[in-house]
């Protein structure tokens, strides 16, 4: 079993911590999900600090997102437990566990309305609920200011995941699950993106973000998930993971060689 880690940024963030929000660590254990008579997650246990960014990587089929969609809620797993402390108890992923976080899909799904009329929606469900001047500044932030009166739908793939991320970061979540935020964007919405996990990362949010760009697993991890065929066969520190990967797998892997 992995070991919860502990790091600098960990620190930092706890730090940063806006008050009264309740920390919110995971464990896992014997998670096993077989679909269709395919077995796509084997046993994996995970435990996993309350702040920072953990990546989870591996090769197509790895079964990053169908991880993701369980330690979230939205896939039943066939057997195992998933444990998510908050405010004093443990939790499966149950209605306040998804209250509490926000994920965002490979391919968001956007209201048919405008762009602004998508976050207004989520503002709607906020206590205190933000300004029209509040979700301009989020569309600034992701640079969709200019398309805010556009219908969601007919945004680019990237212009439709900038809105995603701004209109997740808009629930202020205690985690945030990222399934590939950057798969569509150019360099520079890519740096937008980032620097969003980052500010996010800073004010005490746990992300937990798939990605193949391993430059920018790099940039952003604190921690590594290395899944290869539905199991976990690393979990250490970004450092120890880019630097000295422990099993041939991770290390081909980083190396850009295809895994079979
Ligand atoms: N409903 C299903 N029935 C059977 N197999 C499925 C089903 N949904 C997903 N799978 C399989 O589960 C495996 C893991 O899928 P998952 O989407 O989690 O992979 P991934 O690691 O996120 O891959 P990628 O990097 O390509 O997005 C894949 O081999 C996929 O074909």
């Amino acid at each position: 079993m992995s070991d919860v880690l502990e790091t600098p940024a960990s620190v930092t963030a706890r730090s940063l911590r806006r008050s009264g929000r309740s920390p919110m660590p995971l464990r896992v254990e014997g998670l096993t999900l077989t679909l269709e008579g395919t077995l796509v997650l084997n046993d994996i246990d995970l435990a996993l600090a309350d702040d920072g960014v953990t990546a989870i990587l591996g090769p197509n089929g790895a079964g990053k997102s169908l991880l993701l969609r369980c330690l979230h809620g939205l896939v039943t797993p066939t057997r195992g437990t998933i444990l998510w402390h908050h405010e004093g108890r443990d939790h499966a992923p149950d209605l306040a566990i998804r209250k509490a976080q926000a994920l965002v899909a490979q391919k968001p799904v956007l209201l048919r309305r405008s762009v602004l009329a998508n976050l207004k929606f989520v503002a709607g469900l906020r206590r205190p609920r933000p300004s029209t001047d509040d979700l301009m500044q989020a569309l600034r932030e992701v640079r969709l200011e200019h398309l805010a009166r556009q219908n969601a739908r007919t945004l680019s793939g990237g212009e439709q995941q900038r809105l995603a991320l701004a209109r997740a970061l808009l629930h202020d979540p205690r985690v945030l699950l990222l399934d590939e935020p950057s798969a569509n964007l150019d360099p520079a919405s890519t740096l937008l993106i980032e620097t969003a996990i980052r500010a996010a990362r800073a004010a005490g949010t746990k992300v937990l973000l798939i990605t193949h760009d391993m430059a920018q697993a790099r940039r952003l991890a604190d921690d590594v998930v290395f899944l290869h065929k539905g199991r976990i066969v690393e979990h250490t520190s970004a450092a120890a993971f880019f630097d000295r990967p422990s099993s041939a797998e991770a290390e081909a892997y980083v190396k850009g060689d295809i895994l079979l």
